[in-house]
C-alpha cells in the first residue's frame, strides 16, 4: 500500500504527519507504525500523526509514539496545526479534537501558539512533580543537566510508574524565568530533543514550587526553544499555552 505523507518537526520532536481523511492508514498495525519511524528501515520518526475529519473541529488529530501506544503530544499538536495549514484545512486560528480533548491554536509566521488542557493533576513529591499536561510527566530538578545521564535515569524513573509510566523530564534553572530541559520520552523510550507536554509540565512545575513568579516561562530544550505561559487559579493552571516553531521538512510516498 503507498500512503503520501509529510515529515515535520518542532524543535527537533519530529513526526510522520499522513492526511488520512479518507481513513487509509492501517492504524491498529503497530508493526507498520514502528517500521515508518524507524530511523535505519524506515522514514524515522518520533512519533505518527494522523489528521482526519471531525464534525464539530476543524480536525481531529491521532498521535502515535514509535512503539504504536496512543496518547496526546504538544510538539505533534503545533505541528499538526502546521500540517492542516498546508493542507488549506485551516487558516492562522483552529480548534482541533486530540487523545485529551479539543485545543485552540493560532499561527504567527511559523510559530503555533497551542492551548493545552488546564492542569490540575500535580502531585508534589520530595524531589520531583507529577504532572498531567496531556499524558503523563515526572519533573525533576539536576545541576549539570549538560552531562546528566538522561536515557540511563530517565529510563529507571519512566519505568517505575504503574503503567501506562511517565515521561521524564530533567530540568536546570537558568534564571528566574528560563529553565533547560532534557526529556526521557516513554513509547519512544529515547532522548527526544524536545517534548512539548514535557516544558509545559516544567513550566507548571516550577511555578507551583516556587522556582518562579512568572507565568511566562523560557524552555531551552535541545532542539530549540519553546515558551510556555499560563494562569493560576486556586492550584489550577489555565489558559495553559505552549508557543514555538513548525517546520515542514519534506514530503513523500512510502509503500507498506
Ligand atoms: N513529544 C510529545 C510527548 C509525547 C508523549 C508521549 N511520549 C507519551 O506520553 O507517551 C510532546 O511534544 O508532548
Amino acid at each position: 500500500m503507498k500512503i503520501d505523507f509529510y515529515k515535520f518537526q518542532g524543535t527537533g520532536n519530529d513526526f510522520v504527519m499522513v492526511d488520512n481523511r479518507t481513513k487509509i492508514f492501517p492504524k491498529e498495525n503497530t508493526d507498520i507504525i514502528s517500521q515508518i519511524c524507524d530511523r535505519h528501515f524506515g522514514i524515522g520518526a518520533d512519533g505518527i500523526i494522523l489528521i482526519e475529519n471531525d464534525e464539530n473541529f476543524d480536525f481531529k488529530m491521532i498521535y502515535f509514539n514509535a512503539d504504536g501506544s496512543e496518547t496526546f503530544c504538544g510538539n505533534g499538536g503545533r505541528c499538526a496545526v502546521a500540517f492542516a495549514k498546508k493542507l488549506g484545512l485551516v487558516d492562522n486560528k483552529t480548534t482541533f479534537l486530540a487523545f485529551d480533548g479539543e485545543h485552540f491554536a493560532e499561527i504567527e509566521n511559523n510559530i503555533i501558539s497551542l492551548q493545552m488542557i488546564d492542569v490540575s493533576e500535580i502531585i508534589v513529591k520530595e524531589n520531583s512533580v507529577f504532572a498531567y499536561t496531556g499524558t503523563q510527566h515526572h519533573v525533576e530538578l539536576v545541576t549539570d543537566l549538560e552531562n546528566y545521564p538522561v536515557f540511563d535515569n530517565g529510563k529507571k524513573i519512566r519505568y517505575s510508574y504503574d503503567n501506562p509510566g511517565s515521561n521524564v523530564n530533567f530540568v536546570q534553572q537558568i534564571n528566574d524565568t528560563t529553565f533547560r530541559v532534557r526529556t526521557y520520552e516513554k513509547g519512544v523510550e529515547d532522548e527526544t530533543l524536545a517534548c512539548g507536554t514535557g516544558v509545559t509540565a516544567v513550566a507548571i512545575a516550577m511555578h507551583k514550587t516556587n522556582k518562579t513568579s512568572s507565568n511566562l516561562i523560557s524552555l531551552p530544550v535541545e532542539g530549540g526553544k519553546l515558551e510556555v505561559s499560563f494562569t493560576e487559579e486556586n492550584g489550577i493552571y489555565k489558559n495553559v499555552f505552549l508557543k514555538g516553531p513548525a517546520t515542514f521538512v519534506f514530503n513523500g510516498t512510502i509503500d507498506i
